[in-house]
């Protein structure tokens, strides 16, 4: 599909306000690139798109998992605010043709986060919470890192803030965000 295509598709999956959160990471993803010399086509075709699943019903959530054998894991089965990163995927890959899997694995992982994440990866995360929409405690620290050549230390305390959060709303937590933060951590 082109880039235009895969837009009129977003429009009508997402509502307003996420189409507008979806264009502010594509466009924070794309400044970033300038500051870690990432591919900024990618950056863009991550960011509009990796939150492409945030609104399906279930019926759509069975569709799409059948009609793609997904495997959801325990923590992502029946849990839309995990497996909609999983399922984008998909859709991006399948429905979309996006064939590169740099922006594949970008909107697969952007939720959770993933033991050694690549540039795209950590862009994609980092934009997700900083763009210029999003208003949270600290997040003028996160931005001032990740804007600042500290992409890691950034990741590193947005891992901490998500684990902090699941666990202060006694969910169970991902692992995949527990080791994401160990390797940026034993890495930094
Ligand atoms: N490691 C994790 N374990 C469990 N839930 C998680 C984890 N990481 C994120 N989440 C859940 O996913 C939600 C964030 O999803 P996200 O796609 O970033 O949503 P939004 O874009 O609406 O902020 C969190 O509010 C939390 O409920």
């Amino acid at each position: 599909m082109t880039l235009t295509e895969i837009n009129e598709k977003l429009v009508e999956m997402l509502p307003e306000r996420r189409m507008q959160h979806s264009l502010n990471v594509a466009n924070c993803a794309v400044k970033l690139c300038d500051i870690y010399d990432c591919d900024k086509e990618k950056a863009y075709i991550a960011g509009i798109t990796h939150d492409c699943a945030k609104y399906l019903n279930n019926d759509q959530v069975d569709y799409y998992v059948k009609k793609y054998n997904i495997n959801l894991d325990e923590y992502e089965m029946n849990n839309l605010a995990l497996s909609h990163s999983i399922i984008g995927s998909y859709i991006a890959q399948y429905e979309f043709k996006i064939n590169d899997i740099e922006i594949i694995d970008a909107i697969r992982y952007h939720t959770t986060g993933k033991e050694n994440m690549s540039l795209l990866e950590k862009i994609i995360y980092m934009a997700d919470l900083i763009e210029e929409s999003r208003n949270f405690p600290n997040v003028d620290l996160l931005r001032n890192l990740s804007y600042s050549g500290k992409l890691d230390e950034a990741l590193l305390i947005s891992f901490d803030n998500t684990i902090k959060f699941v666990i202060g709303n006694k969910q169970l937590i991902h692992p995949r965000t527990v080791s994401a933060r160990n390797y940026i951590m034993r890495n930094l």
